[in-house]
């Protein structure tokens, strides 16, 4: 890998070269990016900045919102809603889409966020992110409403994160593999630091908030009792376990090392499919996951395939380590 090769240099060299992404792309990909530095700003100064804290507000899911939450929400929407590239926006922290203001161009693309993923450790200093995901707007439809959003994962024309830990690190795909590209705070830019990331199909090491335990379904139970009976289980290997509860640096850690991440339906809210949001968490985690050779489930189907019937839609999710994903999407029954 040749060294020195920034963000806006790797766009434009796919953009030439591949010609993977239109010029509009290439745009939107560089605000999200500038939008990221200025929230790793403001995460950067906690305490100093005042943004720690709660907002005494609440989203449309019923989450009390911390300051964070809504600063990062806003640096995004701030950032995109100029340039013209997009038709609408849509958020965690915002009931409904945000479609681009008629004093500004309008654009062809819908960028969906999680503005502040892991929203529990902002206040503890633990590693949080932004998540993001980018459809086009379907073609003929006027203007833009909420159903534009509603489109399978597999229609992602790019998709990644920023997560703000020890450096802050932001992993994109445009669908030729999965890069990553590392702040260089003295620069003010984000340099590529890693091409074509890859996931091992096999993992000892699993993630899943284990006190939700009692509340599983029998597949998943099964599965990590196995995990746990280590040696001399079924699985005759130990297993590792690490849960940050920032979806963003579990993700990151697969992403890297490899391991598998849970997060399934439980007991606790029947009703509910899961806990994460399908279209800015799961969608664009597994396309990343993909991308690097990894699988993401529902527990038995394919996240990507899953057609959304609302926006803020939540889902059971799988991902990582393509074996394992396997093997306890094999558990369930099938539907
Ligand atoms: O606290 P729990 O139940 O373990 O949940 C942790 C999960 O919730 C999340 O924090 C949800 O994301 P938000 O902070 O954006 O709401 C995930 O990042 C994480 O995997
Ligand atoms: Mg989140
Ligand atoms: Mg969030």
């Amino acid at each position: 890998m040749p060294k020195s090769i920034s963000l806006t240099r790797y766009l434009i060299e796919q953009q030439r070269a591949d010609g993977l992404i239109p010029g509009q792309l290439r745009l939107l990909l560089e605000v999200v990016a500038r939008a990221c530095k200025g929230i790793s700003q403001a995460v950067n100064k906690g305490a100093l900045g005042n943004v720690l804290g709660s907002a005494e507000s609440e989203n449309v899911q019923g989450e009390v919102q911390k300051k964070l939450d809504i600063i990062a929400n806003e640096v995004l929407i701030e950032a995109n809603e100029w340039g013209g590239h997009l038709a609408a926006m849509a958020s965690e922290e915002m009931d409904s889409i945000y479609v681009v203001p008629n004093r500004y161009p309008q654009g062809e693309y819908l960028l969906l966020f999680d503005p502040l993923d892991g929203s529990s450790n902002i206040d503890v200093n633990v590693s949080i992110g932004t998540i993001f995901s980018v459809l086009k707007k379907p073609e003929g439809s006027p203007g833009v409403q909420e159903a534009d959003f509603l489109q399978a994962g597999s229609k992602q024309v790019a998709a990644g994160y920023c997560i703000y830990g020890p450096q802050t690190t932001l992993v994109l795909t445009v669908g030729n593999g999965v890069a990553m590209f590392t702040l260089d705070r003295e620069q003010g830019s984000f340099m590529l630091t890693q091409e074509d990331i890859q996931i091992p199909a096999d993992t000892k090491e699993f993630a899943v908030n284990m006190s939700n335990m009692r509340h599983w379904d029998a597949p998943v139970k099964r599965y990590i009792d196995e995990c746990l009976a280590g040696k001399d289980g079924p699985r005759g290997k130990d297993f590792n376990m690490r849960w940050i509860a920032s979806m963003v640096a579990d993700v990151h850690r697969i992403l890297m090392r490899g391991g598998v991440f849970l997060y399934p339906w439980d007991k606790r809210e029947p009703e509910k499919a899961g806990k994460l949001r399908l279209m800015y968490e799961a969608n664009p985690m597994s396309w990343l996951v993909e991308q690097a050779g990894g699988a993401a489930t529902n527990g038995r189907q394919r996240i990507l395939d899953l057609e959304p019937g609302k926006l803020h839609e939540r889902v059971a999710v799988v991902l990582g380590s393509r074996n394992e994903v396997e093997r306890l999407t094999g558990y369930h029954e099938p539907l």
